[in-house]
């Protein structure tokens, strides 16, 4: 017999129709159940049991469920899977429902859509780590990110063209990003979301339609006209209209605290893109760790506003030397007064987060400890302005200690009306603090004499019962009752003027009164009137603080600033790093130079000092290009990606580890380091640096420094020689950059008597006992010979091999120099060999791949020429 859905299935059917993308939390008491397809999502992904409930068309239902007091945890693990999940709640009470007839089911609707980037609880987000939802535009080939914290309200947008988009999002490494449908098959961009860590989703035209964006922008911030704000272009607009949207959408009824929109330009930071931030693990190394990246090392901040910013201030240095030096002279200063410093960083540490409970309370998704948390952190916030306002301070942190200590009033007001510790949850009582409203004092009086009364009963009731044991107990079920021991049972049964029966358990016997039932009322009404006057004053609170949200919202930048010039203060004077010159021009001079994370790494595994290197490409008299050569471990790598920390940390406003240091601001950071393969997108080790050197060729220009680390290795020797041969001309001679260049191939140092602005460089090592041993020290000219044998000899290849690669390696040294003849016969015994011959010489400009690829114009070319070029370069250079 074929029947229609029951009449709850009609109802989860018709809400999960409108959201398809989401799994469907459909609440059912104390649980969330999800049915169908999204139990058995769900319950692969929770590693939780799918079970049966009913059937639907003649099947059963799969079904599995999470219990609401728990659900945090579980949603949190969808969201990082990658899923999005409504919560839909039971919006009426089922006794109204019941009201309706025997048949009707409780009203249901969804209340809010969990989402990667609209993330506002503790439980779901990083303390120390921002998780912003982004959105991208594109009007006329013109484009715009806008990107929204909405656990700070932290609110901006900027220009971004399609071919800027990644370093745009590698930038602000959104969770989320939102596309028009006109993107949404688009598999380069969706590619370009995952790389940086995002979820793609879609929204329909009307999102990002950018006359209904900016009337949304204009009443969400009650202004007639966003340009107060800045001279955002249509595809900013559309995109900040499409986040506003999508947090109306998935939000619920809630008003989000969202405020007003920055807006950022490309060149006012540091252009890094995504390659050159995993190559230099910027935030993240290569193998995704936190521990042994760059912003671990610096990080000595003690709130998590503090961290989240030093995050930010790192992915993007300024390119402005006044900006930069006003964040110096904070760090100067506070560095000169360790005593002041360290009490700073006292008050702050005991300074709880209240970016994110302001946002919560806006959502209308806060608990009494969420004001707790306002009333000590805006508290100790103020005592931290205080302190620094007493000590006269330059301009950056005299204004953050006057934003510290604006809202010091309403800590007060908080202080005043709020207890103690309060409670987790509203219901649970405690709140408000004694004294505060007569009506709540009254209602608690009554109810804690009520207890005591209760205490009396008791007794009373044990003597006229004649059980010493007689207890008065409280469940959720029957409230307040008497329980005696089984045995004791008929003495009270025996009184049924005094003792109701109850309930007839194993061991107990339960019983009430008139006395005692009339006393829990009145326990209760008391307890709900101090609930009810809570309520209202905890409404009262979150009302206070909302009107001077803004205010509290400078207070939480305010105090994050002081943090992280106090961290970095912290850390120039515990690891003795200086201040660096930052200025306009293409200087880079770094005296005594040390890379940050390597040096901290030696000293903790007590491996002995590092040893500081200099750097000199201001041109002129000194070189702009430096070519470094030098035997593997020698420290090559170290010192290329320490010069280029130095300069994001210089003009991140921190100091640099060295003695001195003067950097031109780099518009560009370009580093390239022994690509991986990149499976996912299907490339090989090859293409992927290709790819990343095409890039660099292409945008480098006289501002930019260009890291570059054996380019051309992946493949056979005389191709990877012409490559780098001819992509260092390039740099030299057209993109006319600060450069470091890192090779294997010692032809290249031939270059340096031709072009003018190339040094030649090479890590020191002394041979000792046939054993090579490393120096570090970066030192003039070229090295003699790489030494690869005996490295491969300290790794640990067996003596059989090594003592072959010295034979081979001594007869083809033999023949370069011979000419070639003789040792050809022991060459060609060896396969291995047969198809790579050594150079007779430093292959001069005759190469025909190398006049192939000088003829190339990368500029003009689309990626399937380059793709076709580089074959046809391939095997010109394999003729
Ligand atoms: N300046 C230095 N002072 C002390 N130790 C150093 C220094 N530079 C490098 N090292 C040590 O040498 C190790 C190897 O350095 P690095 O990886 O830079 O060598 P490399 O020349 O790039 O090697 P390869 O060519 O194999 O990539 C580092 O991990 C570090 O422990």
């Amino acid at each position: 017999m074929a029947e229609g859905p029951s009449p709850m299935m009609a109802q989860y059917l018709g809400i999960k129709a409108d959201h398809a993308d989401a799994l469907l939390f459909y609440r059912m008491g104390d649980f969330y159940e999800l049915f169908f397809e999204d139990a058995a999502a769900a319950a692969a992904a929770l590693d939780i049991a799918l079970t049966k409930r009913g059937q639907h068309e003649g099947r059963d239902i799969p079904m599995c469920g999470v219990p609401v007091h728990s659900h945090e945890a579980y949603l949190n693990t969808l969201i990082r899977k990658g899923f999005r999940v409504a919560i839909c709640e039971q919006t009426e009470d089922p006794a109204e429902a019941r009201k309706r007839g025997a048949k009707s089911v409780v009203r249901r609707e969804v209340v809010r859509l969990v989402t990667p980037g609209t993330l506002t609880e503790d439980a779901l987000l990083e303390a120390r780590g921002a998780a912003p939802l982004a959105a991208w535009a594109e009007v006329r080939g013109e484009g715009g990110l806008a990107w929204l914290d909405l656990s700070t309200g932290a609110f901006a947008a900027m220009p971004a063209a399609r071919a800027e988009l990644a370093a745009a999002l590698a930038r602000t490494a959104p969770r989320e990003l939102l596309l028009g449908e006109a993107h949404a098959a688009d598999a380069e961009i969706e590619a370009l979301a995952r790389e940086a860590g995002a979820v793609a989703a879609t929204l329909g035209p009307a999102s990002f339609e950018s006359g209904g964006a900016e009337r949304r922008l204009t009443a969400q911030f009650g202004v007639a006209t966003l340009e107060g704000f800045g001279a955002f272009s249509r595809p900013e607009i559309a995109a900040m209209g499409a986040v506003l949207d999508y947090v109306r959408m998935t939000q619920g009824a809630a008003a989000p605290h969202i405020r007003p929109p920055r807006r950022e330009t490309a060149q006012a930071a540091m252009a890094i893109d995504p390659a050159t931030r995993r190559n230099l693990e910027l935030t993240r190394t290569l193998s995704g760790a936190r521990e042994g990246a760059l912003l671990t090392a610096v990080d000595r901040t003690v709130t998590p506003g503090g961290a989240r910013l030093l995050e930010t201030r790192l992915a993007a240095p300024l390119t402005d030397p006044q900006a930069v030096a006003a964040r110096q002279d904070a760090v100067a200063f506070l560095r000169a007064e360790p005593e002041l410093r360290a009490r700073l960083r006292a008050a702050l540490k005991q300074a709880p987060e209240t970016a994110r409970p302001l946002a919560r309370l806006a959502l209308d998704r806060a608990g009494p400890r969420d004001l707790g948390a306002l009333r000590d952190g805006l508290a100790r916030g103020a005592e931290a302005g205080a302190l620094l306002a007493a000590a006269d301070p330059p301009a950056a942190l005299a204004d953050a200690a006057r934003r510290l200590g604006a809202p010091a009033a309403l800590a007060a007001h908080l202080a005043a009306r709020l207890a103690e510790s309060p409670p987790m949850a509203l219901r649970d009582g405690g709140t408000i603090a004694q004294g505060v409203d007569a009506e709540l004092d009254a209602a608690r009086k009554l109810r804690d004499e009520g207890r005591g009364v209760i205490a009396g009963l008791q007794a009373d009731y044990a003597a006229q019962a004649g059980v010493a044991s007689l207890k008065i107990r409280h469940n959720g079920v029957l409230g307040y009752f008497i329980e005696v021991g089984a045995a004791h049972g008929p003495k009270l049964t025996a009184l049924p003027d005094i003792f109701r029966h109850r309930q007839t358990m194993a061991n107990a016997m339960r019983f009430t009164t008139d006395a005692l039932a009339d006393l829990e009322s009145r326990i209760l009404g008391a307890a709900d009137a101090a609930l009810a006057v809570e309520t209202r004053i905890f409404g009262e609170l979150r009302d206070a603080v909302l009107a001077q949200a803004g205010a509290v919202a400078d207070a939480a930048d305010a105090l994050a600033e002081v943090d992280v010039a106090a961290g970095f203060a912290e850390l120039a004077e515990a690891e003795r790093w200086v201040r660096p010159v930052v200025e306009q021009g293409a200087a880079f001079e770094v005296v005594g130079g040390r890379h940050p994370v390597v040096e901290q790494a030696l000293k903790a595994r007590g491996e002995g000092a590092f040893i500081p290197n200099d750097c000199d490409l201001s041109g002129g008299a000194a070189a702009r290009v430096r070519l470094l050569t030098g035997p593997n471990m020698a420290g090559k790598s170290t010192w290329l990606r320490q010069n280029a920390l130095i300069a994001v940390l210089a003009q991140a406003g921190a100091c640099v580890p060295a003695e001195a240091a003067r950097i031109g601001v780099v518009d560009r950071l370009f580093s390239r380091v022994g690509a991986a393969d990149d499976l996912a997108r299907g490339r090989s080790t090859f293409m992927v640096e290709m790819v990343e050197t095409a890039a660099i060729l292409n945008q480098a220009g006289p501002q930019s420094l260009v890291v570059l680390d054996e380019i051309g290795r992946g493949t056979a020797t005389y191709d990877g020689l012409s490559i780098a041969w001819a992509t260092l001309e390039h740099l030299h001679d057209v993109n006319r950059c600060r450069a470091l260049f890192a090779t294997h191939y010692h032809e290249l140092t031939a270059l340096a008597q031709r072009l003018e602005a190339l040094a030649v460089n090479t890590m020191a090592v002394r041979e000792w006992k046939g054993e090579v041993v490393f120096l570090h020290e970066v030192r003039p000219g070229a090295a003699d010979r790489s030494y690869g044998v005996q490295v491969a000899r300290l790794a640990g290849l067996p003596p059989v091999v090594v003592d072959r690669a010295r034979e081979v390696l001594a007869a083809l040294e033999e023949g370069a120099h011979a000419g070639g003849a003789k040792p050809m016969a022991l060459i060609d015994d060896l396969p291995l060999f047969a198809a790579a011959r050594p150079p007779a010489a430093a292959p001069a400009a005759a190469s025909p791949a190398l006049d192939a690829l000088r003829a190339l114009d990368p500029d003009a070319m689309t990626p399937r020429e380059a793709l076709d070029a580089l074959y046809a370069l391939k095997s010109a250079a394999g003729d």
